[in-house]
């Protein structure tokens, strides 16, 4: 710390990490970029990738979401207990991140005419985070307690909840790790909070 996050005013590719922030307990500054600022390009040019979001830890500043996640991991005892959990959790994070593709996709260049085949297509997608959550019994991805990899499964997990509320019901143990970390109280309360309710889950207002 002290952690400051610069993006849009969405959830999108930021809420994972304010999830898994607000459950360590962390707090963290906002700086919101309004679109009509963003397009005069002075911020933009001097991202990395020319893209938001941006993460400011002291004097450290990172880009790319999935690297922020596993800077907090490391500096928050959520990226395993050795070198093989770690590796698990990458992999797990990797493959929430090709869903997350998937989703944007949809929402972004497919939404009116592809959305009921993305929610007939996405048991083939979720069966995989099913079959790993089932196997390890400990209510989490990897190892027994949560990862990084968990936080970002959850919050995807909760968009596609909005997007289809029906569709854990054929995916018990992702049922019961979302029922689980929506309970747990700094989780509770943030998901409660006026920050993270007023803010759509994606740039186009489609969910
Ligand atoms: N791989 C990057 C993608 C970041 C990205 O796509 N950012 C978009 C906004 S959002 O899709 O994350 O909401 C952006 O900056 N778009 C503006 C621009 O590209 O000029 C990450 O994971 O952080």
């Amino acid at each position: 710390g002290p952690y400051t996050i610069t993006y849009f005013g969405v959830r999108g590719r930021c809420g994972a990490m304010r999830i898994m922030m607000a459950d360590q307990g962390q707090e963290w500054k906002e700086i919101l970029m309004d679109f009509a600022d963003w397009t005069k390009g002075d911020l933009k040019a001097s991202c990395v990738f020319g893209q938001l979001p941006k993460f400011e830890d002291g004097g450290l500043v990172l880009y790319q979401s999935n690297a922020i996640l596993r800077h907090l991991g490391r500096n928050h005892d959520a990226y395993g207990k050795d070198g093989k959990e770690a590796a698990r959790i990458d992999m797990m994070c990797d493959g929430v991140e090709d869903l997350r593709l998937k989703y944007g996709k949809m929402i972004y260049q497919e939404y009116d005419t592809g959305k009921d085949q993305y929610i007939k297509d996405l048991p083939n997608h979720l069966d995989k985070f099913e079959a790993v959550m089932a196997k390890n019994k400990t209510g989490f991805l990897v190892g027994d307690k949560p990862s990084f990899a968990d936080y970002s499964l959850f919050e995807v997990l909760l968009n596609h909840l909005v997007l289809c509320s029906s569709c854990l019901d054929t995916s018990p143990s992702l049922k019961s790790f979302v029922e689980k970390m929506s309970a747990r109280p700094k989780i509770k309360a943030f998901l409660g909070s006026d920050a993270y309710k007023k803010l759509p889950i994606n740039g186009n207002g489609k969910q």
